[in-house]
């Protein structure tokens, strides 16, 4: 594949079932989809119908037969297998994510790093997915068996394509289930190509499928009664539709939803590290990060540093063509979100936050940039706790700092949201450190550091930012169900 911005056309089917790509069986218009750096088509997506969706999970279905039947180990090799090809393909993988997601080639290489690396990881896993024995009186006992659930539907979110369809697609696998996945339509590229990868490591056919479109396929994938579970990526509003439809079916569901975290930065942290932690904390793929600390809380002793040095940082974030090395920021997903983007820092300006550097759009130098989606990363300061700007998930690249005096009164403004994704606290006091994180009502708190993602940590939120666990040995609950098994060694005593 070409590794130039605005060259790549996709002509393939887009929908992957039984093994292979095919064409949507039904759906409604063909939609477009664009490369986010230059405003461009990159291709059209058909949505799929009911009747596709249906063709998808009877695939499925029929794949679950073989896949679950098979031990922990031999799914373990088949899993390995799919690490292997994805490592192998990095560079290939990446590109198409940084086409069709705008982020820069820098940080789609990581994500799909940590995607090849949850894999292997629930590799290792699948071999010890096990019950325990039980003794019971006079020789008698039980046993529990931890089974798979069957059919798993996959929605997932347009930030973190392929890495989010790996961190569902691989404890699901891993225990013994089957996926059929629908990204979302901005984009639906990268999904595909984890599909063939799976079908070429061995697994067996039908076992992981693509069905594409936005909300009607989701819903009709939601409702099919032979959908066991949902794990969901997306928005707040989304994720109580999602959950009221596994409800008509009593499903379980994971919800992997939106949040407004809180970074807190004392004044005895180690100001280098706490700068570029905020950075981390807010700059990844455009600021379009479910787990983002947007609400820099700091000290107000070193407010006036720390301002600085973060401002003086982020006008030297590098934004320009994605797939540039030295690029750093690439383009926000779609010209709608970058008017939403704009029309927050607007009100923010409105309601008498400062900006301090950025929130304009940029356009770059080069002429075939100049149809993309770009802006300047942005820090608000003069910010209060009761700005839109401070209350909303943005999904930009947009920091809002807040000074405090008080450890006390930190705890409560930061943990004052409906969200409770995610938090992180800067300090060398180790107590505080943790005294603090275990105030925090958030299910991710990093302490000294911030929006890394080892695999072997179960990522996921507390209060309006969802429930259930991706990632870490926690996942493996979320995809299996426990089967009891009660063992008579004596005879039967009737109370009839
Ligand atoms: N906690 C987490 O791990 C993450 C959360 N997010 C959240 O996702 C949001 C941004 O992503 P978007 O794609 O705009 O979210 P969204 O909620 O609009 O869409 C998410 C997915 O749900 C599908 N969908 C939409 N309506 C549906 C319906 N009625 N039934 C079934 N499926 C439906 C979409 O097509 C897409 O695939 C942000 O709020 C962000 O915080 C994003 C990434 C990670
Ligand atoms: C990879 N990480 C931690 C930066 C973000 C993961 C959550 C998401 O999909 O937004």
């Amino acid at each position: 594949m070409s590794s130039v911005t605005g060259t790549v056309t996709i002509h393939q089917p887009l929908n992957y079932r039984a093994g292979a790509r095919v064409q949507p069986a039904d759906g409604g218009q063909a939609e477009d989809v664009y490369e986010p750096a230059t405003g461009r088509v990159i291709t059209k997506l058909l949505s799929s119908g009911e009747k596709e969706v249906d063709l998808a999970v009877q695939s499925a279905k029929a794949a679950f037969k073989i896949w679950s039947q098979m031990s922990g180990m031999e799914r373990s090799r088949v899993l390995l297998e799919a690490a292997r090809i994805i490592r192998e393909q990095r560079e290939e993988i990446a590109t198409l994510e940084t086409i069709n997601n705008g982020k820069s080639i820098f940080e789609a290489r990581v994500d799909i790093d940590i995607s090849w690396q949850c894999l292997e990881y629930y590799a290792g896993l699948a071999g010890s997915l096990a019950g325990e024995h039980i003794q019971l009186p006079g020789g008698s006992f039980g046993y529990t068996r931890r089974e798979p659930l069957g059919v798993c539907a996959g929605i997932g979110a347009w930030n973190y394509p392929f890495q989010v369809a790996c961190w569902k697609a691989a404890p699901a696998l891993a225990c013994g289930n089957a996926m059929v996945f629908k990204p979302s339509p901005f984009t639906p590229l990268t999904v595909v190509r984890l599909a063939e990868i799976f079908t070429e490591a061995g697994v067996p056919k039908g076992l992981f499928n693509v069905v594409q479109g936005g909300a009607a396929t989701g819903q009709f994938l939601c409702h099919h009664p032979d959908v066991a579970k949902i794990s969901f990526t997306g928005s707040v509003p989304t994720g109580i539709k999602i959950m009221g439809m596994a409800a008509k079916g009593i499903k379980p569901v994971t919800l992997e939803l939106g949040g407004k975290s809180p970074l807190i930065i004392f004044s005895d942290c180690a100001l280098e590290n706490a700068v570029n932690g905020a950075l981390m904390a807010n700059f990844l793929t455009q600021g379009e990060v479910c787990c983002n600390g947007t609400r820099v809380f700091v000290e107000r002793k070193i407010l006036d540093v720390f301002t600085k040095e973060v401002v003086k940082r982020t006008q030297k974030i590098k934004i320009g063509d994605p797939l540039l090395e030295d690029t750093r920021m690439g383009a926000l997903i779609n010209r709608p979100h970058l008017d939403r983007v704009q029309g927050f820092i607007k009100q923010a300006k409105e309601q008498g936050a400062e900006v301090l550097c950025g929130g304009d759009l940029y356009v770059p130098d080069d002429p075939k940039l100049k149809n993309g989606y770009y802006m300047q990363p942005c820090v608000l300061g003069n910010c209060t706790d009761d700005m839109t700007c401070v209350k909303e998930e943005i999904f930009g690249p947009v920091m809002s700092i807040l000074p405090f005096d008080t450890e006390e009164e930190v705890v409560e403004r930061a943990n004052n949201t409906k969200f409770g994704l995610a938090g992180g606290v800067f300090t060398r006091d180790i107590q505080k450190a943790h005294r603090v994180v275990a105030a925090l009502k958030a299910g991710m708190c990093f302490i000294n550091n911030y929006n890394i993602s080892p695999v072997e940590l179960p990522f996921g939120g507390y209060k309006a930012s969802g429930f259930g666990r991706e990632n870490g040995r926690a996942a493996m609950e979320y995809y299996s169900q426990l089967k009891t098994v009660c063992v008579e060694m004596g005879d039967v005593e009737s109370v009839f």
